[in-house]
């Protein structure tokens, strides 16, 4: 910033954030654009937006939240370009009547939740017709957690400048942001270098996926244990198994009650009749899925010197002091429920402050942690490593047995090598995408969740 002439970004950020609305409105000339515009930068730029809004020919009118703290050059612009203002007291039918909302109540300033004035302003305007555009972020959500106190503006778009704040890739602010853009500024030589949160893409997948090479044989390329399933759920262990085979890995060895079912859908996979402990060359256990009540083989995957991923019952089962102290590499992947029974809390604290949650979650346990859920989280153990925000989830993964496949999946990543953190990654990224060509807008299964796997697969490294 010491580089730029004062203002500059700010401006950039005004010039971004006009040409994103003027391709949100049909035409700029004639329009309706009212400003929501608070005492800070976040409403300077809403002015200054506004104001080359208001020199295309739209009536642009600025609802001041605090008029006598206002940014003194950017009202001067918008009343300048012939743009008008008005108190939160007239902003009913200004808000009733727009065709664009912009709101500038508060940026990255805001903390804990709107106050009652602007509350009330992002009331009125949840009964407007008009589009709304968040500038920078919805007023109201927690800009570095995703958490939501009280009120929120619900946007039908958001402009945020510079870089993704974390509250906008993490629900459940995330969901107040509706689609996101974002504006380069030039800011990024001056990001830190380990963000806070990262979101991996097409690319960053495709690096990570394990590729077989002439030397591979299946024992190079992974043998994956699944001690999964029971008497009551076989299907777990046909899931865990299904998912299992489509993540690289060479080889898949069961063990478990559920052989019959698992031969009978896959017969290519390798059956142990022993538990984990003498079941022969593994290079990473999934155990857990479907386990019921028989705590053995969890213990037995844990006792290994090999990674392991609990999933669903493991994590009941597990005793948590060996997951603790095991040398070995551990990847823990419950959904809310199952991270709240983790950490002693209620679900609805798990899913109001998830990134607080797969963070104490990831150091109380020394593990990786995969969170699952409308936003799946991946924590290492390390607190100063980023966090991983998976983008590509659907809410029709909300399936019975999506989570097995999920974990068989993992595993097998495990098994070819990759790190607990890019083996959730990668796995929750596949798994997202393969759900939604399985779902394309319908109901969908995990045994098609499954089945589409393959086709991500190729989308991402080809
Ligand atoms: N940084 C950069 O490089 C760039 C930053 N840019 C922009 O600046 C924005 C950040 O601006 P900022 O720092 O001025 O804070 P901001 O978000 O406007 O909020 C502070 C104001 O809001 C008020 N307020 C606080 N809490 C509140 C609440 N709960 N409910 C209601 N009001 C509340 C608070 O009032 P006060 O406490 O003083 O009474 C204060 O006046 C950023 O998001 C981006 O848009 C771009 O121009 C590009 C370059
Ligand atoms: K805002």
């Amino acid at each position: 910033m010491a580089r730029l002439p004062a203002g500059a970004l700010m401006q950039r950020a005004a010039a971004g954030l006009a040409a994103a609305c003027a391709d949100a409105l049909p035409r700029v000339y004639g329009s309706r654009v009212t400003l929501l515009t608070g005492s800070g930068d976040n409403g300077a730029d809403t002015l200054y937006a506004g104001a080359r809004l208001a020199r295309r020919g739209a009536s642009v009118t600025a609802v001041l939240l605090a008029p006598d703290r206002t940014h003194p050059e950017a009202l001067k612009t918008l009343l300048r370009a012939g743009g008008t203002t008005a108190t939160a007291t007239d902003a009913a039918p200004l808000l009733q009547h727009a065709d664009l909302v912009l709101d500038g109540i508060v940026g990255i300033g805001g903390k804990g939740g709107l106050r009652p004035e602007a509350t009330h302003l992002a009331g009125l305007l949840a009964a407007s017709p008009a589009t709304v555009v968040a500038v920078d972020l919805p007023s109201g959500i927690e800009p570095d957690t995703g958490e939501v106190h009280g009120t929120a503006v619900r946007a039908d778009l958001t402009i945020t400048f510079g870089t993704h704040k974390p509250g906008l890739l993490i629900d459940p602010a995330r969901a107040y942001a509706g689609s996101v853009r974002l504006i380069d500024i030039g800011l990024a030589a001056t990001l830190p270098h380990t963000p806070a949160l990262e979101s991996l893409q097409h690319a960053d997948i495709a690096a990570l996926l394990p590729r077989p090479t002439g030397e591979s044989d299946k024992y190079r390329r992974g043998v994956v244990g699944i001690a999964a399933g029971s008497t009551r759920y076989p299907g777990a262990a046909v899931l865990a198994v299904a998912g299992a085979l489509r993540g690289g890995a060479g080889a898949v060895r069961y063990v478990g009650a559920a052989t019959d079912a698992v031969l009978a859908r896959f017969p290519e996979t390798l059956i142990s009749h022993t538990g984990p402990k003498k079941a022969g060359r593994v290079q990473a256990w999934v155990a857990g899925p479907g386990a019921a009540d028989d705590p053995a083989p969890v213990a037995e995957a844990l006792a290994t010197d090999v990674p392991v991923l609990l999933d669903a019952d493991g994590l009941r089962l597990a005793d948590r002091d060996t997951v603790r102290t095991r040398k070995a590499p551990t990847l823990l992947t419950p959904h809310a429920g199952e991270a709240a029974a983790l950490l002693g809390i209620s679900r609805e604290e798990v899913e109001a402050a998830r990134l607080t949650a797969v963070r104490e979650l990831a150091r109380r346990y020394d593990a990786t942690v995969l969170l699952k859920g409308s936003t799946t989280l991946i924590a290492a153990p390390d607190p100063d490593t980023p966090v991983r925000v998976n983008a590509t989830g659907t809410p029709w993964l909300a399936t019975a047995g999506s989570g097995d496949v999920l974990s068989g999946l993992a595993g097998s990543l495990l098994a070819a090598g990759l790190s607990p953190l890019d083996a959730a990654s990668a796995a929750a990224y596949l798994h997202g995408l393969a759900g939604r060509y399985a779902a394309d807008g319908a109901p969908t299964s995990a045994h098609d969740v499954a089945e589409a796997i393959p086709r991500a697969w190729r989308d991402i490294t080809t």
